[in-house]
């Protein structure tokens, strides 16, 4: 593919020269996007790297700042879209009229809530961050280790959502082929993902590198799952209220906020939003990729008994005495 016709985070020319430097040190790999370089064990291709590198150097934590992390294709608009609700329900509804428009009608949740590495650092090294009110709302795919380091102590809180690795698979070889606008190879997608060689891989580092964390420090990481918010949705949202320091009151729960909430961030009420049928990410993303079926064991659909059975064996042997399960 033309390197120019690729999105910007996925491209390679928006380096600095100390990152061309750096990169020529790095492991590197190739898939059928692009090159891929190997920092701090995790993999990115080049121009993202550098949104990670700016990142890095230039981001100041505040003790309020909360941040939404996962890794791609795990149910990070979701998560993005329930904590954007729950801050918006605790404003003054005196201050508003009927026909203001819910932010999350306004734009996606991926323009409310930025990525470090794609909408904020990739753009530029340092980003005006003085829009954002406390507390402040980012988000990122980049690995626990690797985002620790710029945190340094500061106490602010992290939400992971973590999802079935069989779902994850499915739901990005969806998203490549709507993303680049052709069939992606789903055997050479299923290798990458197994070998860990792909964006913000490997997969098994990055969900137990959260995991440990939120072991270490439950009140600085709340560890969530695609799957329970699937079946026990209401329960979810108050365990992310609380967490958040946000949690509904005996009132909220008595008029039905939770259920009211649940339903606004439903799959089906945002992907029938104007906005998320016309509107684009910085990076060229059309919102409506990022909807699609939402189901548990959409995997059963594609993948054969060998691939599963491959997942189950480095599941086996990655996750031994961690105490997760999937
Ligand atoms: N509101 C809501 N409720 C339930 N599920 C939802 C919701 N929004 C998005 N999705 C599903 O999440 C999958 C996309 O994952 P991410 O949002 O993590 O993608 S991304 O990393 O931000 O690109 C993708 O999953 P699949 O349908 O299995 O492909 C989306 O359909």
């Amino acid at each position: 593919m033309n390197e120019k016709e690729l999105p910007p985070h996925l491209r390679e020319d928006n380096l600095s020269e100390e990152t061309k430097t750096l990169i020529s040190s790095l492991p590197w790999n190739k898939d059928f996007i692009g090159n891929l370089y190997k920092y701090k064990g995790c993999w990115y291709y080049p121009n993202t790297l550098q949104g990670v590198l700016n990142f890095e150097k230039g981001f100041k934590p505040q003790e309020t700042d909360i941040i939404l992390a996962s890794f791609p294709k795990s149910g990070t608009t979701w998560l993005k879209a329930l904590t954007i609700a729950l801050f918006e329900r605790l404003k003054n509804s005196n201050s508003s009229s009927d026909d203001d428009l819910h932010p999350l009608q306004s734009d996606n949740p991926h323009g409310i809530v930025p990525f470090f590495e794609f909408n904020l650092y990739l753009k530029s090294s340092t980003p005006d961050l003085t829009k954002f009110s406390s507390p402040r709302v980012f988000s990122t795919h980049m690995p626990f280790h690797t985002l620790r380091l710029t945190l340094k102590d500061s106490p602010c809180k992290i939400v992971y959502v973590c999802r079935n690795v069989k779902d994850v698979f499915v739901s990005l070889w969806y998203f490549r082929c709507a993303h680049l606008e052709k069939e992606v190879d789903m055997k050479s997608l299923f290798e990458s993902l197994c070998e860990g060689v792909g964006s913000f891989g490997p997969f098994w580092e990055h969900v137990l590198s959260y995991w440990r964390g939120s072991l270490e420090d439950p009140k600085q990481i709340l560890f969530m799952r695609y799957e329970e918010m699937k079946s026990e949705p209401s329960a979810q949202v108050k365990r992310l209220a609380e967490f958040l320091g946000c949690p509904f009151t005996e009132e909220e729960e008595e008029d039905g906020s939770v259920d009211k909430i649940v339903e606004l961030c439903s799959l089906r009420n945002l992907s029938g939003m104007e906005v998320n049928n016309s509107g684009k990410t910085f990076n060229t993303v059309p919102y409506f990729t990022f909807f699609r079926k939402g189901e548990v064991g959409d995997f059963k659909n594609h993948l054969t008994p060998e691939m599963e059975n491959k997942i189950d064996m480095i599941i086996e042997e990655k996750y031994k005495g961690s105490g997760l399960k999937f």
